[in-house]
């Protein structure tokens, strides 16, 4: 089957162009002038709008079972709600429950996303540390295709690990070509912050922020830069809420150290006002981890995406009723953290960040896609329109508005965070793997369409971990002897 996209302006990364893009069997074939439709071919008329590669997001939570209860939005209606916004891949994290194995996690997260419309990846969960981990990590990235492991420094007695299980791992992810992820919040602290606001007697939402200040973050964000960087790995930090956090990143790579750092679209835009709203629903729906900030760490997170000491804009979709928020009625520590913006993420992004003229095109396009693309090891199968690349492609209409509300989402959720927010600049026709799976405002993205995405690992960094031996190993004294 092919489709002609025709009579629009190609917008990647690193170049844009006026340019037609023709599509055979899932992948871009030809990009150019004029192009001609081969018989039998769809065209699609662009009418001079961009053409983009379609959005990847790395930070999901679909169908996870979190805090005693399970997100809301399953791989069919996450995917769903991803590709009407113009996102085509998510990454979501594969985290094993207590005491079970990576190999069999990954067997039970390649069922559930069995319904993915779009196309997925997965992090692998590091929850603790053995020698089976460290075994299994081994087939997970030589077998299964997963080049990124996630370490939680926050969830004390649940996903938390300590610094000696994280040093073990990222020296591991170091010899094995992976890179280590961190959600970076010091989780002994927030613990110790969340009993002393019980016990002051603030049990509401508020009391999730007060308790996860920008400095726990900072301090995690900084911690595990040096660790990796003694472990001689690289680093994608994610979730990058803070000014503090944003900071260590931009030190560390201004010392050349290799880190990445991931700003959500909703502290972006979002902030820490929504915490004090009088309807306890309103504000438990915002709970998640790190929570909105201040308005002042905004401008750092746009400063960095503009600078590049930040580079991925995600979401972190880990959409929760308003029913299942309420398990945390009498004590914030209860409310299951995470929020929704699978399907806002590009035209909020859009709006705020071009719309603003903070972001030029091929800003947004390296922030949605590009670059997660390169740091996963996908690029320019993903996140590029390019000939021999996944037809993963995005009719975007910068004229195109719409206020977001609930009412009109595909989330499962009974609300949105970025209700009333306008947006101008929307996805007129989204091609996935080269099938229409959104235009005129219809999904047509079908269960099961989505395939599953191996990332081959880089080459083993064990070299760099040897030379970092060599430069700080320990030096003998010669000293003279004094022993009576
Ligand atoms: N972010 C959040 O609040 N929930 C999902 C789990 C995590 O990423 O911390
Ligand atoms: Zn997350």
């Amino acid at each position: 089957m092919a489709i002609l996209i025709r009579g629009g302006t190609v917008v990647n990364h690193d170049w844009s162009r006026r340019a037609d893009v023709l599509v055979e069997d899932g992948v871009i074939v030809a990009v150019g002038p004029d192009l001609e439709a081969p018989a039998g071919a769809e065209v699609i008329e662009a009418g001079g709008a961009y053409v983009l590669p379609g959005g990847i997001d790395p930070h999901t939570h679909l169908d996870f079972m979190f805090m005693g209860t399970v997100s809301a939005d399953d791989f069919e209606w996450g995917t769903k709600a991803a590709l009407s916004g113009g996102t085509t891949m998510v990454v979501d994290f594969c985290i094993p429950g207590p005491g079970q194995s990576m190999l069999s996690a990954y067997q039970d997260y390649r069922r559930k996303a069995e319904r993915a419309t779009s196309d997925y990846g997965f992090h692998m969960g590091v929850t603790g540390w053995d020698r089976d981990t460290f075994n299994d990590m081994e087939t997970v990235v030589k077998t299964y295709g997963i080049n990124t492991f996630k370490h939680f420094l926050a969830y004390k007695g649940a996903l938390m690990v300590n610094d000696d299980e994280l040093y073990h791992s990222f020296s591991r992810c170091a010899s094995l070509g992976a890179l280590p992820l961190v959600h970076a919040e010091n989780g002994d602290v927030v613990f110790r912050l969340q009993e002393r606001y019980l016990r002051e007697g603030i049990t509401g939402p508020e009391g999730h922020a007060y308790s996860r200040p920008p400095e726990v973050e900072g301090e995690a964000t900084n911690r595990a830069i040096m660790i990796a960087d003694m472990a001689g790995s690289p680093l994608y930090v994610v979730h990058t809420s803070c000014r503090q956090s944003h900071e260590a990143i931009a030190r560390a790579r201004a010392a050349g150290k290799r880190v990445w750092g991931e700003p959500l679209i909703q502290h972006l835009v979002l902030d820490d006002g929504e915490y004090q709203n009088r309807d306890w629903d309103y504000a438990a729906r915002r709970v998640m981890s790190p929570p909105f900030r201040p308005k002042e760490h905004q401008a750092s997170l746009w400063a960095g995406l503009q600078s590049g000491s930040l580079h991925v804009v995600a979401t972190d979709h880990c959409a929760f009723t308003t029913e299942q928020k309420r398990l945390g009625a009498a004590d914030f520590t209860r409310i299951p953290n995470g929020t929704g913006g699978l399907e806002d993420r590009m035209a909020v992004l859009w709006t705020a960040g071009v719309g603003t003229g903070r972001l030029t095109r091929e800003e947004f396009v390296a922030v949605t896609s590009a670059n997660i693309a390169r740091i996963l090891n996908i690029y320019p199968r993903k996140g590029a329109v390019a000939v021999g690349s996944d037809a993963d492609l995005v009719v975007w209409d910068p004229a195109a508005t719409r206020t977001i509300s609930a009412a009109s989402q595909i989330s499962r959720i009974d609300y949105n965070v970025f209700e009333g927010y306008e947006v101008t600049g929307l996805p007129a026709v989204v091609l996935s793997r080269g099938k229409v799976a959104w235009i005129d405002r219809e999904l047509r993205a079908e269960a099961g369409d989505g395939q599953y995405v191996p990332r081959p690992a880089f080459p083993a960094v064990a070299v760099a971990d040897a030379q970092w031996r060599e430069l700080n190993a320990p030096k003998r004294v010669e000293r003279i002897d004094v022993t009576p």
